[in-house]
């Protein structure tokens, strides 16, 4: 089996190590990217995200750890020696150069015959949009336009990465919109494997197939947009992926007879019968006592037998209203496809569903189980 496209081995990155105050903007990431795979590094800004794709790309140096592309180490290897191809803000286009030139660039040095050269970037500039201005030169065209062009020079190249820093970050939303799709059907159709950086999750949902969502320098998980979604590691992960976010509970668990009773504030209880939980689940819920439980916007059910609620506001979007409600001394979110004629002090009654709950230790954040069934 050929070795992966990239692994970073307990990679930390450590600015200032000799300062009175180093920072540890990477801590510990491991991970492996197999070729032909997408990954977005996910995060809020200052979570560590640019110094991950820094150091892959050789532009940071690696202060604990292990880079390997392609199964070679390259800790000490320059970026030009590592075969990647990068977008990346601050690694601009050559001035002197038409934007054509610098797209071709790459090619040209590998000694590609000429008509080839001007298929590929007839095909690349089409793809980004870019046809009208290719004989221009970087200074004369916008960010965004000087955007695509650095993506186009990434793209067209041959290489065993491909390193996107924030790629769509400057275009318009419609545009972006466009050019995701086109750039994944690119990347798929070619086999290449690329490592973007984004905090958009929409971007990463729409381009990766797995995310690795970083906080505070710490990889909390690297997974599917669906497994991130429904499976969420910890109460990190489960609030940070989803939009509106997901709600969050304390709760005290305990047991009322077979049912599992979830006791939330203001007097709130939520009882789930046997059925709802795999017994070693109900175990380790009723075993930690204090839990969060974390239910999607998408995922209550809104029901006058349920448990009772307030109507604090109710936003139509055009397709979709939320709702916030004054629930259990907190606020609940609840998505409806309808448009709900409710108004602000109404009571309603909500429920959520076994399937729906997720349930995270209450000290630690980690995830215990997810639909009644183990994390
Ligand atoms: N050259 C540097 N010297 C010292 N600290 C740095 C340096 N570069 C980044 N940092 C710090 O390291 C942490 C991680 O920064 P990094 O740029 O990797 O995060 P990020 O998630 O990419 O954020 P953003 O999206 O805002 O770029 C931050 O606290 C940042 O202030």
């Amino acid at each position: 089996m050929s070795a992966p496209a990239l692994e970073l081995d307990r990679v930390s990155k450590i600015y200032g190590a000799k300062a009175a105050r180093p920072v540890r903007a990477v801590d510990a990431v491991s991970m492996s990217v197999a070729k032909g795979e997408i990954v977005a590094l996910l995060g809020s800004s200052g979570c560590g995200k640019t110094s991950t794709l820094r150091m892959v790309a050789g532009f940071e140096t690696v202060s604990e750890g292990a880079v390997r592309i392609a199964g070679r180490e390259v800790n000490r290897v320059a970026p030009a020696k590592r075969n990647v191809a990068m977008a990346f803000e601050g690694y601009s286009l050559y001035p002197p150069l038409t934007v054509r030139e610098n797209i071709a660039f790459a090619l040209k040095s590998a000694r590609l015959p000429r008509e080839e050269v001007a298929r590929r970037v007839a095909e690349i500039a089409h793809l980004l949009e870019i046809e009208p201005i290719l004989d221009r030169y970087p200074a004369s065209i916008s960010g965004g336009q000087q955007q695509r062009a650095s993506l186009g020079r990434a793209l067209i190249r041959e290489a065993d990465l491909h390193l996107l820093d924030e790629p769509m970050g400057q275009l318009e939303p419609a545009l972006r919109a466009l050019l995701r799709g086109r750039i994944k059907h690119f990347v798929k159709e070619r086999g290449l494997t690329a490592v973007l950086v984004t905090h958009d999750q929409t971007e990463a949902n729409a381009l990766a197939d797995r995310i690795a969502v970083m906080e505070g320098g710490v990889l909390q998980q690297f997974a599917s947009p669906a497994e991130l979604k429904d499976r969420p590691a910890n109460l990190f992960t489960g609030t940070f992926i989803g939009e509106p976010p997901m709600n969050v509970f304390q709760a005290q668990a305990r047991a009322e007879g077979d049912a599992l009773r979830l006791g939330l504030g203001e007097g709130v209880a939520l009882d789930y019968p046997a059925a709802g939980f795999e017994p070693a689940v109900r175990e380790t819920i009723l075993k930690r006592g204090r839990v969060t439980l974390g239910v999607r916007p998408h995922a209550v059910r809104l029901d006058p037998a349920g448990a009772p609620a307030e109507v604090a506001a109710n936003q139509w979007l055009g397709d979709q209203s939320h709702i916030a409600a004054s629930f259990a001394g907190g606020t609940l979110v609840t998505v409806e496809h309808d448009r709900a004629r409710l108004r602000p002090g109404d009571r309603i009654g909500v429920r959520f569903e076994p399937a729906d709950l997720h349930v995270f230790d209450g000290e630690t954040g980690a995830a215990l189980s997810h639909g009644g069934r183990a994390a």
